[in-house]
């Protein structure tokens, strides 16, 4: 095992809309951990990893300041705090690496019930509460809108209804916290998903490579997820069209069938789900035999 300097630190948020999905990330990556008595800390058993719990709005600043190597955090975030840090006349430090298949939701304008609203002209005078007042900044700079901004770091649904301000700039995913705050969603000014952010501070190799195993590791992890490893058998002369017919699928291999000259087998990876229709197709055109089984790792 190696020392303590040079295990990688990966900051994860404490509790909330991330937390379960990047746990699960973590473990489907391989990692078997301990959690540490103050449940501030797990620690990497298998692996040469230590992930820290913290609140996300902290995340970039720990990788920043070199403190984590890695974090997981939402792309709103990542954006609010460059913008933060450029207006400060700080140079953001963290790298984008990847980003994850999870936490996806939108940064959107929304309007009391009964309000008009046209197009960003609407928010000229106004008032805006946001938790995001960086990128709402930014937002209202490239449209030459002048607006009053009042941040606020949550409940920002409710801003409207006390009368602290006219409109709200806030995260959206199914529209139902907009709906029970009699609010309607009038523009998206960022889309948004949880992403891997990394120090530049350049690393040991040994920090490298756990970087890159990783990186490797979530991309199958991501990979796997819709894919199905799909078994038949086919006539020959139908093969062009069951083909076409096999989701998101690369070269299948076609093994021929012993003592069956006219029949082949076709083993195929989709990176699509497969659905009962899809076998059905496959059916009609002549396929027999048909297996479809989960895929649990892949290393491109
Ligand atoms: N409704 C949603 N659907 C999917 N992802 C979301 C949703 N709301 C937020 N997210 C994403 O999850 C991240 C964390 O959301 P959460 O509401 O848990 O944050 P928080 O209240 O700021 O938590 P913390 O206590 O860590 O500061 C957001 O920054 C965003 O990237
Ligand atoms: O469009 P919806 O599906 O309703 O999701 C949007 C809500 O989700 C998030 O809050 P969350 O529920 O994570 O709780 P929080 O306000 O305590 O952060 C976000 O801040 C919105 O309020
Ligand atoms: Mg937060």
């Amino acid at each position: 095992m190696m020392d303590k300097a040079t295990r990688l630190k990966v900051a994860l948020q404490k509790s909330g809309r991330l937390t379960d999905n990047s746990l699960d990330l973590m473990v489907r990556c391989g990692l078997k951990y301990s959690r540490g008595k103050d449940q501030l800390m797990c620690y990497g058993e298998n692996m040469p990893l230590d992930l820290l719990f913290v609140r996300d709005d902290d995340i970039p600043d720990l990788v920043q300041q070199d403190v984590c190597d890695l974090g997981i955090v939402g792309l709103n975030v990542i954006e609010e705090k460059r913008l933060a840090f450029q207006a400060k006349g700080v140079q953001p430090l963290f790298d984008q690496l990847m980003t994850l298949d999870y936490g996806k939701c939108r940064l959107s304008i929304a309007v009391p019930d009964g309000v008009e609203y046209k197009d960003a002209r609407s928010l000229h005078g106004k008032r805006i509460a946001t938790t995001y007042p960086n990128i709402l900044a930014r937002y209202l700079r490239q449209r030459d809108v002048q607006a009053e901004i009042v941040t606020l770091s949550g409940a920002v649904e409710i801003a409207p209804r006390l009368g602290r301000a006219d409109f709200i700039c806030d995260l959206v995913s199914t529209g139902s916290t907009l709906l029970a705050n009699h609010l309607w969603e009038a523009e998206t000014i960022l889309e948004s998903q949880a992403a891997i952010i990394t120090t530049p501070v350049p690393v040991s190799a040994e920090k490298q490579d756990w970087i890159h195993r990783l990186t490797m590791r979530i991309d199958g992890v991501q990979q796997v997820k819709e894919s199905k490893y799909i078994m038949l058998h086919a006539p020959r002369s139908k093969l062009a069209d069951i083909r076409k017919l096999l989701p998101g699928s690369e070269s299948p291999t076609i093994v021929p069938l012993d003592g069956n000259g006219d029949k082949v087998a076709v083993h195929a990876v989709c990176r699509e789900n497969v659905f009962w229709e899809t076998l059905e197709s496959l059916k009609g055109a002549g396929a027999s035999a048909i297996l479809v089984l989960p895929v649990e790792k892949m290393l491109a």
